[in-house]
């Protein structure tokens, strides 16, 4: 099992009065190779169990419960062992691709500095690598954008971008948060269809985060529906489609423009 979330419980802090739950104990499995979607809307709890995951709960946070990745707890790891894990086994991509992006520094040379910190790469080698991997994540004219900065790019390449230098520490588990939220219809279909395609060829697990049913929908695997910070359902994306056993899960559905739905064969909700 690649990750194994187990009973988790989030609580932060407040100035006065109680701390206040806002995770109310999730479980869920995530196999090797394969793709969870992680679906509900704002506030139900999906970012928080992401960054809990990555080890970045802010300090007001307490959790519980057990989080393993490959079998070891993240919720009991010093900073120095979550670095670590965050430097090699878990890649993050984020909704807004400027925000991970250094403005001022060419995209190759941003991608090669990962691969010359972590992997420990020549300054030739790391290049030759930061190429690769553009070519990877099909930037057109990879050869030449190396050298362009993040605002010459469009948003849809920015988020490639995103992609490669994810994918350059050679990550184990890769967490997308809202990766396509900020894109339009057509570029959001090509990025996932480039995360869907690398995390197959690559065995990487994915978990795939979104308000979206429709983009969770296309990639995922296995689908977990949240809700104010409970499990409503979770099971094989068809299954939760074609035959959902809540209602929330029903109204996400019935909410998704026909034509997704039927481009889903899924059920008329
Ligand atoms: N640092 C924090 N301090 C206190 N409460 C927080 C903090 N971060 C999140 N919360 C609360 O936790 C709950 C879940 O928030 P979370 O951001 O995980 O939701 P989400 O499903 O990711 O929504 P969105 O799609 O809007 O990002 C919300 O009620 C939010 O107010």
């Amino acid at each position: 099992m690649m990750l194994s979330v187990q009973d988790l419980r989030v609580s932060f802090a407040r100035e006065y009065g109680d701390p206040v739950e806002v995770i109310h104990g999730i479980s869920v499995d995530l196999e090797k190779g394969e793709t969870l979607g992680i679906v509900g809307e704002s506030g139900s709890g999906k970012s928080v169990l992401s960054l809990a995951t990555m080890g970045l709960l802010p300090r007001t946070a307490r959790a519980s419960g057990k989080i393993l990745l490959d079998g070891e707890d993240i919720l009991t790891m010093s900073e120095r062992q979550l670095c670590r894990v965050r430097g090699r086994k878990i890649g993050m991509i984020f909704q807004e691709p400027m925000t991970a992006l250094n403005p001022s520094m060419r995209v190759g040379a941003q991608i090669a500095e990962g691969l010359r910190l972590n992997r420990a790469l020549s300054r030739r080698d790391a290049r030759a690598e930061a190429l690769r991997l553009l070519e990877m994540v099909q930037i057109p004219r990879a050869a030449e954008r190396i050298d362009s900065f993040p605002h010459e790019m469009s948003g849809g390449q920015r988020q490639r971008v995103g992609i490669a230098i994810a994918l350059a520490l050679e990550p184990e588990l890769l967490i997308a948060d809202e990766p396509t939220t900020a894109l339009d219809v057509t570029v959001q279909a090509e990025v996932l269809g480039i995360l869907d395609e690398l995390v197959s060829e690559l065995g990487i697990s994915l978990v795939l985060i979104s308000h979206d049913l429709g983009v969770i929908a296309r990639i995922a695997d296995r689908t977990l529906v949240m809700y104010r910070g409970d499990e409503m359902e979770q099971g094989e994306t068809e299954q939760v489609l074609r035959r959902p056993s809540h209602e929330y899960t029903r109204k996400l559905i019935s909410a998704l423009p026909g034509r997704v739905r039927a481009s889903l064969e899924m059920s008329d909700g």
